[in-house]
């Protein structure tokens, strides 16, 4: 099965309700999606995010590297060597993990295909069923409880929270929403980074002492201060996860060499696609800490990728892919099947897609 082209579209999707956190407020999902064709006729498919704020991506920075850079290495290489197909991907450019990750995901689901295999069967296969939690976007206290009693409605029992905007406002924000929720809701709380250490660390106890029970609190402080993620890990009750952080191996061996978080979130925009990531769960299973898997604002298209990742491993205990649930619409059948808090893997070689609009592609 060899590579003849690699062709980029656009993916536009609405979301339901504007997607806020403490980096960047979006209405949409504005992506790029990637397949590969192969002398056999199979195609992969994968997408990209442009998440500037976090990856430093952009749609044109992902169009000019999977075409000018990524395309050209590529092309005619056979999918049975995946190896050799991946040191190239991660040697052609440093950085642009977000078009990595769409070609990485393309190829997975072409290996998939080829073996005749769902991707999570050949990656693992530890579970076919993952439960994900739902965003709670940063507004105004009365606006989060509003959207966190529909989603409780819709059956999520797992809110993650964004705070870390205003932060005089984060323990009003928690209070409300624990209230109107209930103590058999869990809550895990995102401040993207938008904390200073020690703010964090004073934060964090007056939730403690309002008796505010949440699961761990993501990224508290700015990805590149891996002392100040250890000053609030060391003196606080709460785990704390690394997101922002962490994108390659290396950050990962780094950050936990130091024990300076509890817990990783893994996603494939950041790490550059599923064989990087693959890497930190077996840094983190060495280590004994438990990974999320999450997603940026992603379509179907590759959170479908993220889910056969999650379901293949064990120490994947924590799962935010809730991009599909967060659009308007889906565009596309087959992948993994996104039920509210339920995402289940199907039966079907690699990602599983049947059918991807072929307008996305014109
Ligand atoms: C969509 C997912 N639940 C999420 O919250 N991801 C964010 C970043 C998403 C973005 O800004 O596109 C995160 O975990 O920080
Ligand atoms: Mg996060």
């Amino acid at each position: 099965m060899k590579i003849t082209a690699i062709q980029l579209g656009h993916l536009s999707v609405p979301l339901k309700t504007p997607f806020k956190t403490a980096l960047r407020t979006v209405d949409s999902i504005e992506n790029i999606a990637v397949r590969i064709m192969t002398d056999t006729g199979h195609i992969g498919y994968g997408e990209a995010a442009p998440t500037a704020v976090i990856t430093g991506d952009t749609l044109s920075s992902i169009g000019g590297a999977v075409k000018n850079y990524i395309a050209p290495q590529l092309i005619g290489l056979d999918i049975e060597n995946l190896e050799a197909i991946m040191m190239k991907l991660d040697k052609v450019l440093v950085k642009n993990t977000s078009a990595k990750a769409a070609v990485d995901i393309a190829l997975y689901d072409l290996f998939g295909q080829y073996y005749k295999a769902p991707l999570y069967k050949l990656l693992g296969g530890f579970r076919k069923e993952i439960t994900t939690d739902i965003t709670i976007s940063v507004n105004m206290p009365e606006e989060m409880v509003r959207d966190s009693i529909s989603a409780v409605a819709r059956g999520y029992k797992t809110l993650k929270i964004k705070v870390g905007k205003d932060a005089r406002m984060d323990l009003k924000r928690l209070k409300a929403i624990r209230e109107a929720v209930g103590e058999n809701i869990q809550l895990r709380i995102d401040a993207n980074q938008g904390w200073k250490p020690k703010e964090a660390v004073s934060i964090l106890r007056d939730i403690e002492d309002a008796g505010l029970a949440i699961e761990f609190v993501e990224q508290p402080v700015a990805a590149h201060d891996f002392e100040g993620l250890k000053y609030v890990t060391d003196h606080v009750t709460f785990p704390v996860m690394a997101d922002e952080s962490i994108f390659s191996p290396k950050d990962a061996l780094k950050i936990l060499q130091e024990r300076a978080v509890d817990l990783i979130n893994i996603k494939l925009m950041k790490t550059g696609g599923i064989h990087q990531a693959l890497k930190i769960i077996a840094i983190a299973e060495a280590y004994g800490v438990e990974c999320m898997m999450g997603c940026m604002l992603e379509s179907k298209l590759s959170v479908t990728a993220a889910a056969h990742v999650a379901a293949a491993k064990n120490i994947v205990t924590k799962i935010d892919l809730d991009g599909p649930g967060l659009c308007s619409i889906d565009p596309f059948d087959g992948g993994a099947i996104f039920k509210g808090e339920r995402i289940l893997l199907q039966e079907i070689p690699g990602l599983g897609f049947t059918d991807v609009p072929e307008s996305i592609f014109s």
